[in-house]
């Protein structure tokens, strides 16, 4: 995120699993539209890597495939897609196997060669976690990564398996690169709605004075999905919800919710702030897990009129699997802006919508004229942010309805980003390959912002691995959850809080 983008000096991009599903629907086209929207550098390759059998035409056609389908632009822009793919090569190595490592020095001679000058070196790690440290540790023998200036490595979430992984990976990699080579990517992000929460808060000195608990009532993050888990069963066997979406997005999103107002756009700043919150988070005790946290696995059932595979007939899923496909968990800030408000927060897969929303709920007004009969007073002021895919803010204030009766209800005022601007918003990975070859680490996680992280969400997963859970599969899909996510906020006199249809009531 920087304040104006340059183009990037020349750079080179090894992607570490460039056969596999992230680089196909989300790493390609992204550099696809920022060759198009020229924000590539004037000298670039992409080197994906893998150990399936393509030849550079037959991977180019995959990734092209790849764009039709999941691209913004979906053509080849009147032959500009020809033009992106002369600058796409695939590499065929096992990256477990050390001698193979001598191609890629090779590939960065021959490419210098070409440039006339030492380009960025970008090694972007997208394979499983299991398999990084293996690359890290045979990445380093090559001296390439010894020119701090240039070379950098992207590491994929999750980012370690628990704290004690994350901290170990963090060793290995502080071994090999300086801090500032080492991109922890997060997606989350990379969302223009997430980066406007910054925005929101503090370049406009309306919302700011509220923005504490003396105003606001609880905040809810709500991160439903409607898809399962798609083929990636092997991989969420050893995730589940809570280290796959609360341990990384939903906790960063709280952070940039509950920060305090950074005096620079500085990457350490933001950082720093961001830390601090993570930092505050009240500890939970495993005896009061129970009472905080909730889990969940979808059973089979129906979605819009489909019938769908519950997550323990899935493929490469146990039949007995104790993995949570939701979780809903209610965690406390510590510090003076925060004491004693809820941020309630829950994620899932094959739940009734997909929506990224963050609610803030203000308390109700201090004293009510109006008749009691007029209004349901507590929900009177609530602003929505929705990340995705709706992309909006809405504030919703009480209004007298028309009419000889003195009834209220609620309306929203909306901001939409598609209303408002003309132009595309562009994709996060976009937004954070950018940020990448500029060398910018702002919307980056820190080592400690990643090991902060664990330690919020490791008492919670210590106490689930000591009771596997007797009741899954706990909810159907197309359902908010199961019951006990409904009971977690309810006990507190609230309820969650869904994507609000504007003037519903109308
Ligand atoms: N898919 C997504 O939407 C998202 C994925 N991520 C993260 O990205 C990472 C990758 O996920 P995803 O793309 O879905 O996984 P895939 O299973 O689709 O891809 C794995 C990749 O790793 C490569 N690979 C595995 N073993 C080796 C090896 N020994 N040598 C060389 N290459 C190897 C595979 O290549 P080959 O089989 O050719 O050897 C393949 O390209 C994960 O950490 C995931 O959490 C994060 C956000 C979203
Ligand atoms: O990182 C991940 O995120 C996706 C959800 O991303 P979104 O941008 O579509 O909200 C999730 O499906 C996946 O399980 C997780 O690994």
């Amino acid at each position: 995120m920087s304040a104006t983008h340059k183009r990037p000096a020349s750079s080179l991009i090894f992607i570490f699993g460039g056969s596999g599903d992230l680089n196909h629907r989300k790493l390609s086209p992204a550099l696809y539209n920022l060759f198009i929207d020229e924000w590539m550098p004037e000298k670039f390759d992409i080197v994906g890597i893998g150990r399936r059998p393509y030849d550079n035409e037959s991977y180019r056609k995959h990734l092209f495939n790849g764009i039709q389908q999941f691209s913004r632009r979906k053509d080849d822009q009147g032959g500009k897609w020809q033009v992106f793919a002369d600058h796409v090569a695939y590499l065929q190595m096992d990256a477990e196997k050390e001698e193979e490592y001598e191609k890629i020095a090779e590939i960065v001679k021959i490419k210098e060669a070409e440039y006339g000058e030492h380009p960025n070196v970008i090694f972007y790690l997208a394979v499983a976690p299991q398999l990084v440290p293996g690359i890290v540790s045979k990445l380093g023998p090559l001296n390439i990564c010894a020119d701090t200036k240039c070379t950098r490595v992207v590491v994929e979430k999750p980012f370690g398996h628990d704290l004690a992984s994350a901290l170990e990976l963090n060793k290995l990699l502080a071994g090999m690169f300086d801090e500032k080579q080492i991109y922890r990517i997060d997606h989350y992000l990379g969302k223009e709605t997430v980066q406007n929460i910054l925005a929101l808060r503090f370049a406009n000195a309306l919302f700011e004075p509220i923005w504490n608990r003396n105003y606001i009532d609880h905040i809810q993050i709500t991160a439903s999905e409607t898809v399962g888990v798609e083929g990636r069963g092997d991989f969420y066997e050893s995730s589940g919800a809570l280290r796959d979406m609360v341990q990384n997005h939903i906790l960063q999103l709280l952070c940039m919710v509950a920060m305090e107002a950074p005096v620079s756009f500085d990457a350490d700043e933001i950082r720093n702030k961001k830390v601090d919150v993570l930092h505050a988070i009240r500890k939970i005790s495993k005896e009061e897990v129970h009472k905080i946290a909730v889990r969940g696995q979808y059973s089979e059932g129906w979605m819009k009129g489909q019938e769908v595979t519950g997550y323990r007939q899935e493929k490469n899923v146990a039949a007995d699997s104790p993995v949570e496909t939701f979780t809903a968990v209610k965690f406390y800030i510590d510090n003076w802006r925060w004491q004693d408000v809820p941020f309630y927060v829950r994620t899932g897969k094959r739940m009734a919508d997909k929506e990224t929303i963050v609610t803030v709920q203000f308390k109700a007004a201090p004293s009510y004229a109006f008749p009691p009969e007029s209004a349901e007073t507590w929900r009177a002021n609530r602003l929505t942010i929705s990340i995705a895919p709706e992309m909006d803010i809405r504030l919703r204030f009480q209004a007298k309805r028309p009419g000889q009766d003195l009834t209220l209800s609620p309306v929203d005022m909306i901001f939409s980003y598609q209303d408002a601007y003309e132009e595309h918003e562009p994709e996060a990975y976009e937004t954070l390959l950018l940020d990448v070859m500029e060398g910018n680490a702002t919307l980056f996680m820190r080592e400690d912002q990643v090991a902060a992280a664990w330690k919020v969400i490791m008492p919670i997963l210590e106490a689930w691995q000591q009771r596997p859970p007797v009741d899954f599969p706990n909810y159907t899909p197309g359902s908010w959850g199961p019951e006990d996510s409904e009971a977690l906020i309810a006990r507190d006199g609230r309820n969650w809080a869904s994507l609000p249809e504007p003037h519903k009531d109308r």
